[in-house]
């Protein structure tokens, strides 16, 4: 667990990386932050496609860029989320499953909004009842 006064400095960064933003077709910017165990940040934002369904949430762009720098699954800290919302930004089914998948269920996640509103959550949480790695356990239940 990390101090709340992390958790501000986290969001913050997760407006910064909401800057880069890439959204020509809803005009929505979200940014993202997540923390590793060293104390690194690494920033996402969304990317949109003209074919829509390519679309990259922000959640995403932060954790894939992690992973594919190196860091392990299930060794984040925190992930922050930040959008234009009237509330604390929700994140969408898809980026709670790959929540779930690379940061495990006991994961902070703290989601805001311009205005300063705050929620701190967790991806059990936020995934209840979910499909994860440890359904795949026993291949041999189901031939
Ligand atoms: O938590 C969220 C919710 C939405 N989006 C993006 C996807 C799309 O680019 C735009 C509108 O849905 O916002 C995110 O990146 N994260
Ligand atoms: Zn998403």
């Amino acid at each position: 667990m990390i101090s709340n006064m992390d958790y501000t400095q986290l969001l913050q960064e997760a407006v910064e990386a909401r800057k880069s933003a890439y959204i020509p077709y809803s005009g929505f910017g979200v940014g993202a932050a997540l923390l590793d165990q060293d104390g690194r940040v690494h920033h996402g934002c969304n990317i949109e496609n003209a074919a829509y369904s390519p679309t990259n949430c922000a959640e995403r762009t932060a954790i894939h860029r992690a992973i594919a720098d190196g860091h392990h699954p299930g060794s984040f800290k925190a992930l922050a989320v930040v959008g234009d919302t009237d509330g604390p930004i929700a994140p969408c089914g898809v980026c709670r499953q790959v929540m779930l998948e690379l940061c495990g269920p006991d994961m902070p996640v703290i989601l805001g909004n311009l205005r300063g509103d705050i929620r701190q959550t967790t991806v059990r949480e936020l995934l209840p009842f979910a499909f994860g790695p440890s359904d795949l356990d026993n291949p041999k239940s189901n031939s």
